[in-house]
Parts: C-alpha cells; structure tokens; sequence
C-alpha cells in the first residue's frame, strides 16, 4: 500500500485550512487550492495564525511550525493538484459545485490511484464518485470542526470505493494523523450531521418561537446538560450557511419535517448573518 505523503486540499475556508495544518504538521506537503491563488493564500496566513497560537500554547514546536509552514503551497489551478497522493475536496457545500470539481478533478488528476475525497457534510458521496468517472477511488472523509482539535474523522465508502482506497484513507486518518475514525453508509448526514443537525434546528425552532433566549437556550444544554458548548454557538461555529444547507440535504434524501431548516435560519443566511464566519450569528463575534 503506497502511502500518503502529498495531499490537495481544494477550500481554503475554515475546513480547508483546519485539513491542511493537520497534515502539514503531520509532515505531509500540501496544496491548497481555491477559487483564485489570493483566496488559497488568505487560508495559508489563516493556517499560520493559527500555528502560531498554537506555538504560544506550547502545543506546536517553533521547529515544528516552521516545517509544517515550510510544506504548504498555495494555487488557485486544479490542475496543479495532480501528483498529490490524495485530494480532499472541502468548498462550499453545494452539490452543483462539488459535482463540478468532481468532475474537474476526474480530469485533471492523472494517476487513477490518487484517492479522491470529500470533507461534504450531507451529500451522497455516490453522486460525487459518479462525476468523477472513477468511482473505485473515491470516498467520504468527514473532519470536525475545528479540524486540530476534534479526533473524529468519518470514513464513507460508497458501494464502488475499493478495498486499496479504504485502506489508504484509514491508515491515512487513523495512522498519519492520529485521528480516531469511524465507518459509515453513504447516507446524508451519516452518522454525526444524523443525529447533530435535527437537534441544532430545534434550537433555532425555539429562539423563531420565543420560547426563550439563545444565551439561556444554550446555557440550558451547557449548565443543564453537560454539554461543552450550546446548540446555537455550536451552530454560529459551524457556519449558518453550512447548518442550512446540510438540513436541505438531509431533508432531500428523508423528507422528514425535522431536517427542513426553519425560516428564521434561512432569513438569517439570506441576510448575511453566517455565525462566527461573518461576525454575527445567534451572537456577536465582532470585537470592538
Ligand atoms: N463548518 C463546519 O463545521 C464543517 C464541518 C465538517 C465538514 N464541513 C464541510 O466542509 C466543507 C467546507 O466548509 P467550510 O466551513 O470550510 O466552508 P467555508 O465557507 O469556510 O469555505 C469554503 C471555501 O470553498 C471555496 N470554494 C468554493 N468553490 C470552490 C471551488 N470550485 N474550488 C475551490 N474552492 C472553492 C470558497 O472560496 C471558500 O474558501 C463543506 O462541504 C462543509 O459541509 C464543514
């Protein structure tokens, strides 16, 4: 099994940038690649930031992020992705755009043993494997937010995913990056979004109803839960945007009322109040 040592990253937002420091400083090369170079370049010095709060914390050598800095180059051309071991997609989460770039990288990826990988939330892995034409080398990686701190990477195979890919992938994740994996069906959601996103969308069903406020909405499941951190500031996290769209993948592939996102979570989005991303969400991010 040849292993993994160069990676395409294609999204240099929040995800992309997280997969890329975890690999980086794992002492994997990698590319990062979005729309333009600029944008790609935007998530490096997002990257280093955060490499060097991490250097602060002491959890990162200087050694260490120098090497890792040192690894990353930056593009705003697929094509340039050819020749990395793996590629993992992480744009925006919209099917037209990721079946597009599937069917992109299907082109511009040369070797058919480059494994070709989604970070998606919610979109049938079957239907990006399709558009790429080589089905056998594609599959679902799912990352948590953010990326170098959460252990968890889903693993979804879809029917035509081979046996080497799986492999590759697991031993990738599990080994390379010491991350804790799981295996699941290619279904919307899989398991985490599954059972996460009807819960987040009850909260916002909850601030729409005025049945209470979000700060005590989310100080009921932190103080009376356990929970490390509310539903609506685990929502602003993850990108409105992202919570909305994951909910109408969810609700195309089940129909079930409990997927469909709540008008105030699409007033919100079509307003520009995106959560953290944006500076404002269910609270205010915006310092000063
Ligand atoms: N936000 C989360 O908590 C989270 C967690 C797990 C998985 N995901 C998934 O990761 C993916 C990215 O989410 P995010 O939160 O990083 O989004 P984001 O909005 O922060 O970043 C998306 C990036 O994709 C880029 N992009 C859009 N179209 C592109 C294209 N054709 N080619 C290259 N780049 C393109 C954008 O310029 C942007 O930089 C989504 O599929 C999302 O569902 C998100």
């Amino acid at each position: 099994m040849t292993a993994i040592e160069h990676v395409g990253v294609v999204g240099a937002g929040q995800m992309g940038r997280g997969i890329t420091e975890v690999c980086a400083r794992a002492g994997l090369r990698v590319t990062l690649c979005d729309l333009t170079e600029d944008r790609a370049r935007a998530g490096l010095v997002g990257v280093a930031d955060s490499l060097l709060k991490a250097e602060k914390r002491g959890a990162v050598q200087p050694e260490e992020r120098a090497r890792a800095l040192a690894g990353i180059s930056v593009t705003g051309d697929l094509s340039r992705l050819d020749g990395a071991d793996l590629v993992v997609e992480a744009a925006v989460e919209d099917e037209p755009a990721k079946t597009a770039l599937f069917r992109q990288l299907g082109e511009v990826i040369t070797d058919p043993a480059t494994v070709l990988a989604s970070n998606t939330s919610s979109i049938p892995i079957s239907r990006l494997a399709a558009a790429a034409g080589r089905p056998e080398s594609v599959i679902g990686l799912h990352f948590f937010n953010p990326v170098p701190v959460m252990p968890l990477v889903e693993i979804i195979p879809t029917l035509h995913t081979s046996q080497a890919t799986q492999s590759r992938v697991r031993a990738f994740a599990g080994e390379t990056l010491g991350k804790q994996t799981i295996v699941t069906q290619d279904r919307a959601g899989f398991v985490v979004n599954s059972l996460l996103i009807p819960y987040l969308l009850a909260a916002v069903r909850l601030v729409g109803s005025g049945t209470a406020t979000a700060e005590d909405i989310d100080t009921g499941m932190t103080a009376g839960c356990a929970h490390p951190m509310g539903p609506l500031r685990l929502a602003d996290l993850i990108g409105l945007d992202t919570v909305a769209a994951i909910g109408e993948a969810l609700y195309e592939e089940y129909r079930e009322p409990l997927y469909a996102p709540p008008p105030l979570l699409r007033r919100m989005v079509e307003s520009g109040l995106l959560g953290r991303k944006s500076g404002q969400g269910f609270f205010s991010y915006r310092t000063a």
